[in-house]
């Protein structure tokens, strides 16, 4: 029995850093959002009682260093499952990229393997064992429209964004997301309004999401690596609505509800950048099943 599942990259339309915790991490307030872009993983098991990772791409570790890898230990050892496992990662999300790729791998493993070995974990249970592995993977075990807060494993479900589309440019660089938080003074931010966001999310109001979407680690990234700045500045030249770095970077979005207009813009990027994608919102949650 193979069971499939589908991982899709997220976008922040918002993040807040509030303060530094005691534990090193940021306490944030974020709105996440996931997209079409997906990696496809495959979990099936295995006679010998081990954990294989498999993927052709040759970015992506396939030992104890994959979140893929992580979760699956995780959770066979919380639940004392004496079977292995073949997890088969089909790529399609830029690695290191702030869209957070392994995190949604770690994500659809542990929704996978819930039914492989008939766990009957609820997504809560899943989301607290996810966190274990990294702040992006509870939200990503649910996708959909979430407010994450705590480290970011705190999630609370929100109202799918108005429709519209998402043009996705990477730079051909990578970011550690530890050296943008430890660049981050905390004295210097530009906090972007959440309460507003999810006002706009409320209200299906387009305007309102473009309006109020920021990130504090953009300014980071950028001082760090300014082609970012210029992926951002060309597609506002093309004519996006508005432009935001996801994540810790360095990824840049567009947004933009004329099917024309994504495209202009996805050509023109094309010009300056090797990774370019025009993407939707999923929007809500039932969107992974
Ligand atoms: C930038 C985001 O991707 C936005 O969605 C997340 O905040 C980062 O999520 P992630 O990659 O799953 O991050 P983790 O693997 O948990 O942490 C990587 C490193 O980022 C820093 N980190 C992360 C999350 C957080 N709330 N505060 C932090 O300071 C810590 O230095 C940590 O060692
Ligand atoms: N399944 C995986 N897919 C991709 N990279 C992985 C995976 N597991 C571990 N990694 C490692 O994690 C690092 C970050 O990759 P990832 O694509 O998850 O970054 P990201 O999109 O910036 O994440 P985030 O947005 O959560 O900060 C890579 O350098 C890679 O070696």
């Amino acid at each position: 029995m193979r069971f499939l599942e589908k991982a899709p990259a997220k976008i922040n339309l918002a993040l807040d850093t509030l303060y530094k915790r005691s534990d090193g991490y940021h306490e944030v307030e974020m709105i996440m959002t996931t997209v079409d872009l997906a990696d496809r993983i495959e979990v099936s098991p295995l006679k010998s009682d081990e954990i294989r990772i498999v993927s052709e791409n040759r970015f992506v570790p396939n030992d104890h260093r994959n979140l893929a890898y992580q979760a699956a230990r995780l959770i066979k050892n919380t639940y004392h499952i004496r079977q292995g496992v073949e997890i088969y990662i089909e790529k399609q999300i830029p690695v290191a990229a702030g869209l957070a790729g392994g995190s949604s791998d770690a994500a659809a493993v542990l929704r996978g393997l819930n039914k492989l070995w008939e766990l009957d974990l609820s997504l809560e249970q899943l989301a607290v064992m996810g966190a274990e592995i990294g702040s992006d993977v509870s939200f990503c075990v649910y996708g959909g429209t979430a407010l994450a807060t705590g480290r970011g494993e705190q999630i609370k479900e929100l109202p799918a964004p108005p429709p519209c589309w998402v043009i996705l440019a990477k730079p051909t660089i990578g970011v550690s997301t530890q050296t943008v938080y430890q660049n981050l003074n905390l004295d210097e931010v530009d906090h972007p309004d959440v309460q507003r966001m999810i006002q706009a999310l409320h209200e299906e109001s387009y305007e309102g999401m473009c309006k109020e979407i920021g990130n504090v680690l953009e300014p980071i990234t950028i001082q760090l690596h300014p082609e970012v700045e210029q992926i951002k500045s060309h597609m506002k030249e093309f004519g996006a609505d508005a432009v935001l770095m996801s994540g810790s970077g360095p990824t840049v979005f567009g947004l933009t509800q004329q099917e024309t207009r994504a495209q202009r813009i996805y050509n023109g990027l094309r010009g300056f950048c090797d990774e370019v994608y025009i993407v939707r919102m999923l929007g809500s949650r039932s969107s992974l099943d």
